[in-house]
């Protein structure tokens, strides 16, 4: 089935959140972690568990991962391979880009069956061009993977390059949110192509002149919780397309551990806050 429409099921059974799986070294300590890769293991393990059932998808950041070279990437293995066992979508938040070639190896490494490293769906960077990502687009669609297209994201310093106006008069978020709906066209109930847009960034949609409901993909927001967005910003920055949105929460669920039950609680709040706003 394509990843569209088996979103939109977990979505609708699940409710909008996506938990963040990312083992900040400060969270592993307040954890009572050490900063390992075995530790690692067992954190992802303990946010699956509390978040299975009551969330759309897991998003593990592949960064917090990496710090621990081969070891943590095994351990990123570890826990795709076992979201998957769960039945829980994976967003692999890795956020690549690259000249076409390369794009094939990345998604080789995330997006085929079976590779070590599969996950249902992959961010990427479209600053080399939106055209740069086709084969990572190509064989998502061939495999009934999604993808997550960076559009206007929720630091500080992605104005500079995500509004800068392109020679045809649109923002560069613009253009990308248009390249998307173009791929999405006619999908149902949702296409595979999504863009990540943050909850922190005010009006820009507006601004730009980006109709995100055109999109017609899900829309992955992150900076709610740690980065200071709640419902009132959720609801000024998608409107009407607030139903495709998925929205990621990573520190504000994950402070609550280290025991699975008080993670789950924290789940179960931030999943209720968020199907309250996004319903
Ligand atoms: O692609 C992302 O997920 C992402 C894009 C973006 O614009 N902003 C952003 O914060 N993220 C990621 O979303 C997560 C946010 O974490 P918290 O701020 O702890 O909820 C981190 O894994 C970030 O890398």
């Amino acid at each position: 089935m394509a990843f569209g429409a088996r979103l939109a099921a977990a979505m609708d059974q699940h409710g909008p959140l996506c938990v963040g799986i990312d083992p900040h070294p400060g969270l592993l300590a307040a954890w009572g972690m050490e900063d390992t890769a075995r530790s690692l293991v067992d954190f992802g393990d303990a946010v699956l568990e509390a978040s299975a059932g009551e969330c759309a998808a897991v998003k593990p950041n592949a960064a917090f991962f990496e710090r621990h070279g081969s070891a943590g990437v095994a351990a990123l293995e570890h826990v795709l391979g076992r979201a998957r066992e769960l039945g829980i979508l994976t967003v692999l938040d890795a956020k690549r880009g690259d000249i076409g070639s390369t794009m094939q190896g990345y998604a080789e490494s995330y997006l085929r069956p079976g590779a070590p490293l599969e996950a249902d769906s992959l961010t990427v960077s479209p600053y080399l061009g939106f055209g740069s990502l086709k084969p990572a687009l190509d064989l998502a669609q061939e495999h009934g993977k999604g993808i997550f297209v960076l559009a206007l994201t929720s630091n500080p310093e992605g104005p500079e390059v995500q509004h800068a106006i392109a020679p045809d008069g649109r923002a560069v978020a613009a253009v990308v949110a248009e390249e998307a709906a173009a791929l999405n066209n006619g999908a149902s109930p949702m296409g595979d192509v999504g863009l990540v847009v943050g909850a922190t960034v005010g009006d820009a949609v507006q601004r730009l002149g980006i109709d995100l409901d055109r999109v017609n993909g899900p829309l992955l927001s992150p900076g709610v919780g740690a980065q200071g967005a709640g419902p009132a910003e959720l609801s000024l920055v998608f409107g009407n397309a607030r139903g495709r949105v998925l929205v990621n929460q990573s520190r504000g669920v994950l402070q609550a551990g280290p025991t699975v039950e008080k993670l789950r609680e924290a789940v179960i709040e931030a999943s209720s806050a968020a199907k309250s706003i996004l319903r």
